[in-house]
């Protein structure tokens, strides 16, 4: 293995190290003091022996400098996403799939965003003059992709979000963002629809909100039942929706 191979390596496993430690002190690094986890350690030196295993399967090679990151625990690292390749019969190192373990850990990142978000502060109401329109806000269309809490497999389609203000009204993008919050968690389609409407009746206090959700579940056609097209629809009313029968027609026929 040459300096050029190395330089332009972007990850090296526990085997690389070894064939690197002997002929190429220069490039190996040098760990005297254990870092906390997450803290990159970026240097160049010697003794890599003192490094545990786990820490070398964390040490990175980007155009000759070295970086080192130990995993959070909560972390889902790129020897972890090497593994899953491996169990399924791939071989990580091939050209194809190298920079698939960080790609997937930016992918899931951005799937799971939702974990990180908070609903109220997405909810800001504002006074514009607004707050005295007392009919319903519906958004029809709102795109939502998920992924199902039993397989980890996606679920999409669209949601219908309406309330019935009360005073407080909030920018209409919100409600797309509200979905998206709790679409990029993992999710039942019951429970997504819920925690919609649940949060809009928390954070607005209207007087009424509903939520329908259409979505089809990749769980459910391609594997499984094997049904190619299925749509689940769900929905969640809440306050006057509940309980007035023509506030709900009404809501129904402009969520259509
Ligand atoms: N209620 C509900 N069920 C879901 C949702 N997404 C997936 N599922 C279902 O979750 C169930 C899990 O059932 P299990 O019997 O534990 O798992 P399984 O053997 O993989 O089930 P099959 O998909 O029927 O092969 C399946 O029936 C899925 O269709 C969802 O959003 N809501
Ligand atoms: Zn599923």
């Amino acid at each position: 293995m040459d300096v050029d191979v190395l330089q332009n390596a972007s990850f090296l496993s526990r085997r690389d190290w070894r064939i690197l430690h002997i002929p190429l002190p220069q490039l190996i690094i040098c760990v005297t003091l254990l870092p906390a986890p997450g803290d990159p350690i970026t240097g160049m030196g010697a003794d890599v022996s003192k490094c545990s295993v786990d820490t070398l399967d964390n040490l990175h090679l980007n155009k000759g400098k070295v970086t080192m990151t130990t995993p959070r625990d909560s972390e889902f690292g790129v020897a972890d996403w090497q593994r899953l390749l491996r169990s399924i019969g791939e071989d990580p190192e091939r050209q194809g799939l190298t920079d698939t373990p960080n790609r997937v850990a930016r992918a899931w990142a951005h799937w799971m965003r939702g974990y990180k978000q908070d609903p109220a502060t997405i909810l800001k109401t504002f006074a514009d003059g607004g707050e005295c329109y007392d009919e319903l806000i519906v958004v029809r269309q709102i795109p939502v992709y998920s992924h199902c809490e039993h397989h980890l497999a996606p679920f999409f389609g669209h949601a219908t979000v309406g309330y019935l203000p009360s005073g407080h009204i909030v920018g209409l993008s919100k409600l797309t963002r509200l979905v998206n919050c709790f679409a990029a968690r993992l999710q039942v389609q019951e429970r997504l629809t819920q925690q919609i409407a649940q949060s809009l009746l928390e954070h607005l206090q209207p007087k009424a909100v509903g939520v329908i959700i259409r979505c089809r579940h990749m769980c459910m056609e391609s594997r499984g039942i094997a049904v190619v097209g299925e749509e689940t629809v769900t929905s969640a009313m809440l306050g006057d929706l509940k309980t007035n029968a023509a506030q709900r027609a009404e809501f129904l026929a402009l969520a259509e």
